[in-house]
């Protein structure tokens, strides 16, 4: 079993680069089986998820092509189309080959998605707007089978502000007859990164970013070439881990708007976060005020970054409380934090963590790909070795962890 190494106790220093977003890619990849010609996209991060998400397009007959940190895909020629399992069972963000093939051919058999275990992850809002377009869904043998004879747009209202169902439902309508109009949409920037390839491949997309976004949708979409935004959830981290650390780290190629609701909760506490247009620098001193954080929506503070905030929040004076409006149990990191000496307690939906707790170096699991972030901030402040298992879920989401770590000067290794 692999085990990320950790010995703690070294402030950042240094500039680290982001790579491009976890969750525009996997949207951004499967959004390509839309056109029958060639999309090339940029700045891919080298995670796991794209790789599997690479296969899938392989298993399902596109030609592929990777150069660094791009990749061109060909999806005119298309075979096995039903995917029951294998891996779309791997990540969750299979589920936007619903909406890609529904699109694309009227029909599509789609295992159920995998993904960070953080609670029910119902997918009931996507299915709504699968059949307000038009389709029939039905769920069999662990697979969602959808078919349409025509995909018609229609105005959809989301239950739920849903990142995946926003984009799942704009993947259909871009090759639906008419306008499609979705309500109480996700406003995440990964949605609009999406609007944006798909704009590009010739559908009308209007107001990404919003609650309400209209999509006119286009029988026959082109190919584009498309460069992925900043990961948003990458950086957050490394802002975190600067300030735990008591560092001086420069986050760069990054789009700071993107961060104001990291970049404001970490000023509430006391750090210096400077900006320029497109880094940001995390000063840490060591003297920080705890504070109360609830995830919501973008541009509320996202529930990716509240598990590597709690870490930081052991370093905090007082009593903090990290309250999980987005999953009511994205909590598996804690018992771990605890049996490195934090003191954090979780009633319901809310994390109670006690200050100033110094960290010792244990062996501890990441039960899911943020657990994960929070235990390596935990391990970068603890004394001693932290010694991490779990470690694929991490490599699900973080581009060349050890080697940005070790350019800010952290010592870690694998085993
Ligand atoms: C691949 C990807 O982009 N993953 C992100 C995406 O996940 P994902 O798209 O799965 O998350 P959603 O935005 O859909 O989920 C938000 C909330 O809505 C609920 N819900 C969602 C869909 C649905 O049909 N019914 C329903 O009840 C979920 O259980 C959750 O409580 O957004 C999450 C919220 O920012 C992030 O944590 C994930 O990193
Ligand atoms: C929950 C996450 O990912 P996924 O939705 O892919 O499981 C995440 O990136 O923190």
């Amino acid at each position: 079993m692999e085990k990320l190494m950790i010995k703690g106790g070294r402030p950042l220093h240094g500039e680290v680069q982001i790579s491009g977003a976890k969750n525009s890619a996997v949207a951004l990849i499967p959004a390509t089986l839309l056109a029958e010609a060639r999309t090339m996209i940029e700045n891919l991060p080298a995670i796991r998820d794209v790789e599997i998400y690479e296969e899938i397009l392989r298993d399902l007959g596109a030609e592929v092509e990777k150069n660094g940190d791009r990749i061109t895909v060909d999806a005119t020629h298309l075979t096995n189309l039903p995917m029951p399992n294998g891996n779309v069972k791997k990540l969750r963000a299979s589920y936007y080959l619903m909406g890609a093939l529904l699109g694309r051919f009227g029909e599509a058999s789609i295992g159920l998605p995998g993904g960070c275990n953080l609670g029910p992850r119902p997918i009931d809002q996507h299915i709504k707007g699968f059949e307000a377009l038009g389709a029939q869904v039905t769920h069999r043998d662990g697979a969602i089978h959808l078919s349409a004879r025509r995909l018609k747009g229609a105005r959809i209202y989301l239950d739920v502000v849903s990142v995946g169902a926003t984009i799942n439902i704009m993947l259909a309508a871009a090759r639906a007859e008419g306008l499609t109009v979705i309500e109480n949409a996700a406003k995440e920037p990964e949605i609009i990164d999406v609007a944006t390839l798909l704009a590009a491949m010739g559908a009308q997309i209007k107001g990404a970013g919003t609650d309400v976004i209209r999509i006119r949708g286009k029988r026959n979409l082109s190919g584009c070439r498309h460069s992925i935004i900043p990961d948003r959830i990458e950086a957050g981290t490394y802002m975190i881990a600067a300030a735990a650390t008591d560092g001086e780290v420069t986050v760069s190629n990054v789009i700071p708007k993107h961060m104001e609701p990291v970049t404001a909760k970490l000023r509430e506490m006391g750090i210096t976060v400077d900006e320029s247009d497109e880094a940001l620098r995390v000063r840490g001193e060591g003297h920080y005020k705890g504070i109360d954080v609830k995830t919501l929506p973008y541009p509320g503070f996202p529930t990716d970054l509240q598990q590597p905030l709690t870490t930081l929040l052991t370093r905090a004076e007082g009593t903090s409380l990290v309250t999980d409006n987005i999953y009511a149990s994205r909590f598996r990191h804690v018992d771990e934090l605890c049996r490195m000496g934090a003191n954090v307690r979780v009633e319901g939906r809310t994390a109670m963590i006690e200050g100033r707790t110094p960290l010792q170096g244990a062996a501890v699991r990441a039960a899911d790909l943020r657990a994960g972030a929070a235990l390596v901030v935990a391990g970068l402040i603890a004394q001693d070795v932290t010694e991490i298992t779990g470690v694929d879920h991490i490599d699900r989401g973080y581009e060349k962890l050890e080697e940005k770590l070790k350019m800010l000067g952290a010592e870690l290794w694998r085993e």
